[in-house]
């Protein structure tokens, strides 16, 4: 089943003299439960598209079709509201709120959810307790490992039960063998039935993925199993 469609995608930055077209007609469809990598040279296109993906920006044309609805067609609110619902995401540099315990950076995307606070702390304990955190929850990120960092981030995206899972290098700031430990369990999610995306550099990291997407100069050139 079909979980989001790119259709002819362009992105062009600035006007004039100083235009960079970073996507120039982008058709991309993705399955729900596919666990793919997006590789290509620096400058290409990778973080544009997974912007785009993710709802963080917008396309100046094509047509996004996610969970079967036009997201070039959504007014901003209806857009974040969509976003909200569907996709998580997971950075290099993990982006946790470093004066929150883990506990309540797990804890912030269910903050604006209208349901029962004990419903929302029994999901934060199972995703801690599922990531190998739990003895951690009262820390703050500082006083963890960037491998453990990471895993809080992962909770973080998981907890608020998105289907949708974007992932910008996500194991650039680890070392090698954390790095594995991470995308082995990266894969778990997947096989959870969780769409993961993901742009890397790293071959070793893309080749634990289903399928790589190249892309060089704002276009799709390969795609590989
Ligand atoms: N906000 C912006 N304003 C102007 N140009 C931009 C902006 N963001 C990206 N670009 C340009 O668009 C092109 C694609 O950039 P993008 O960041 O998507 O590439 P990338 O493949 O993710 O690169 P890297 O691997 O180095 O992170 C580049 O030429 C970049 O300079």
């Amino acid at each position: 089943m079909k979980i989001l469609e790119l259709k002819n995608i362009t992105k062009i930055y600035g006007k004039g003299d100083s235009e960079t077209k970073a996507l120039a007609g982008v058709d991309l469809t993705i399955e729900k439960g596919d666990f793919c990598a997006i590789m290509g040279p620096s400058g290409s296109g990778k973080s544009t598209l997974l912007n785009i993906l993710g709802c963080m920006d917008t396309p100046t044309s094509g047509e996004y079709i996610l969970k079967g609805q036009d997201v070039s067609k959504m007014k901003n609110k209806q857009l974040s509201k969509l976003r909200n619902q569907v996709i998580s995401f997971v950075f290099q540099y993990f982006a946790l709120m470093d004066e929150y315990t883990v506990f309540d950076n797990i804890m912030l995307p269910l903050n604006c959810q209208k349901y029962p606070y004990k419903e929302k702390k029994d999901r934060v304990k199972y995703y801690m307790k599922r990531l190998g955190i739990e003895k951690y929850a009262k820390k703050k990120p500082t006083q963890l490992s960037g491998g453990q960092q990471q895993r809080v981030a992962i909770a973080r995206a998981l907890v608020s039960n998105a289907d949708i899972i974007l992932a910008d290098e996500p194991t650039g700031a680890l070392d090698s063998t954390t790095g594995e430990e991470l995308m082995e369990l990266l894969q778990e999610i997947n096989e959870s039935g969780k769409t993961l995306i993901l742009v890397t550099h790293n071959e070793k990291v893309a080749e634990k993925c289903n399928y790589v997407i190249y892309i060089e100069d704002g276009k799709i050139v390969d795609k590989l199993s």
